[in-house]
């Protein structure tokens, strides 16, 4: 069968839906739970289905997407770079990899100038490892519960949610790691050691259910990491550029005297005596405006314990990841990005607060990371609103609802959200409607398995 391209067919939007899904569903690696829609196009906060169904957009690409939808600067400098210069490995010197790393160094905190780059979160999780571990002699690592670290073997290891780790038995091997309670000090103190390498925390927790950290937590985990000799590496994979309404969302927690007068970052001069000022961050999604990307940034203490060929990559910094992300940087500054995420992020959660639904539990985030945890399975409310009211959310756990747009999403967009949210709690009765999708039989059967649950 031949799959038809859409976009250059005439008959589009009802004869070739089903070619594209049901090509990519025969072919899938089946990891995904799919969506029955095919996503073609998208621009700022929108993205439109191959059959011309415009979306707002708060799933984002995952968080990736928060200067929006093929941003032009980001467009015009990937054609640039793709007529100049695809390919240039790491032990070869390049323009756009020293323009980049000159532009990333200047948004990041003080004293982190040293960077290894790569391809994908998960990638910078297993540098940050591996740099910890050169650094300090040390291999123990203390993560947290409801921690999302990636899925490669050795970041699963710090990924605490047991479901994701539980297929691939001793093949993730995390003997050398301690999980405590985020936000409890004393579990924090406790478990790290002479052995500890690192400690390995969030911000705000992404996948865990979007739950900012306090200051104090944070702020402790700084103090008793320089006191023990571990290192404190911030996973602003999710948070960072922006997404919290600053660029990176340890700044948060930064003292008043730690920060610039425009509060955008950390403006401390002295390494030591600032109170969070990590070790180093792992770094990916949006700091490219949508093209792979990832990075471990550190102190150069940390770069200069790794020997020569002790790590590497192949793609890792190549030009047109480093042009996209040089773009990417440049229009975060200039249309003031983490201004606007964390305005934006006020208004859209107290229009949150404000809906009536006595399936709300809490209303939780910082800056346009937020989470709806509802007192029910999120899955229908999701899934309704992507089909009512062509709205995008993601989970985070099962009772979250997530809400991940662009930066660039406009007040009235963020009013349609809401609307639509409140309109799908008000009417959506998942138990009503999978009872009625059953049959009598079915229905015996079902009574059965919750009372088992
Ligand atoms: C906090 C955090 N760490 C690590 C990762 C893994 O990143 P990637 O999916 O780019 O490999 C993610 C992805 O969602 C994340 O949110």
């Amino acid at each position: 069968m031949t799959v038809q391209d859409p976009i250059q067919t005439e008959q589009t939007h009802t004869n070739t839906a089903s070619n594209w899904l049901s090509a990519e569903n025969r072919h899938d690696s089946g990891v995904y739970s799919k969506h029955q829609v095919v996503m073609v196009r998208g621009k700022g906060s929108n993205v439109w289905d191959e059959n011309g169904r415009e979306y707002i957009d708060c799933v984002g690409g995952y968080g990736v997407a928060t200067i929006g939808h093929s941003h032009p600067d980001v467009v015009q400098a990937i054609r640039d770079q793709a007529d100049t210069l695809l390919v240039m490995p790491q032990s070869l010197p390049n323009d756009k990899r020293a323009e980049f790393l000159t532009e990333l160094v200047s948004v990041l905190p003080e004293g982190l100038d040293r960077v290894f780059l790569c391809n994908s979160g998960t990638e910078a999780m297993e540098a940050a490892k591996k740099f910890a571990i050169t650094a300090t002699g040390r291999q123990h690592f203390v993560s947290m519960k409801r921690g999302f670290s990636g899925r490669s073997l050795g970041a699963l290891a710090l990924t605490w949610e047991p479901k994701y780790r539980e297929p691939f038995g001793d093949a993730v091997d995390n003997k050398n790691v301690s999980f405590v309670t985020y936000g409890n000090i004393e579990e924090l103190r406790a478990a790290i050691t002479e052995d500890t390498a690192a400690v390995i925390l969030e911000p705000v927790q992404g996948e865990g259910g979007v739950r900012p950290a306090n200051a104090e937590f944070i702020r402790a985990a700084r103090q008793i990491t320089r006191e023990k000799g571990a290192l404190l590496i911030m996973d602003e994979i999710q948070t960072g550029f922006c997404r919290t309404g600053k660029m990176f969302a340890v700044e948060h927690f930064c003292a008043e005297s730690c920060q610039d007068a425009d509060g955008i970052r950390c403006g401390c001069n002295v390494a030591a005596d600032c109170l969070v000022k990590p070790d180093g961050m792992t770094l990916a999604k949006a700091m490219a405006g949508g093209v792979p990307i990832g990075a471990f940034v550190m102190t150069g203490d940390v770069a200069d314990k790794m020997p020569k060929g002790g790590h590497g990559t192949t793609f890792g910094g190549n030009p047109l990841s480093m042009a996209a992300g040089v773009a990417a940087i440049r229009a975060m500054k200039n249309e003031g990005m983490a201004e606007q995420a964390r305005v934006k992020g006020e208004y859209f959660m107290e229009k949150l607060r404000a809906i009536k639904s006595s399936k709300i539990r809490e209303v939780r985030g910082l800056g346009l990371m937020i989470g709806v945890e509802l007192k029910e399975k999120s899955a229908p409310y999701i899934e309704a609103m992507e089909h009512q009211e062509g709205v995008l959310a993601l989970q985070a756990t099962p009772l979250v609802v997530r809400f991940l747009p662009p930066a660039v999403i406009t007040t009235e967009q963020i009013d349609s959200v809401v609307a639509a949210f409140e309109r799908v709690l008000n009417s959506v009765n998942p138990r009503a409607e999978r009872v009625a999708q059953l049959s009598g039989a079915q229905v015996a059967d079902q009574a059965g398995e919750k009372q088992s649950e």
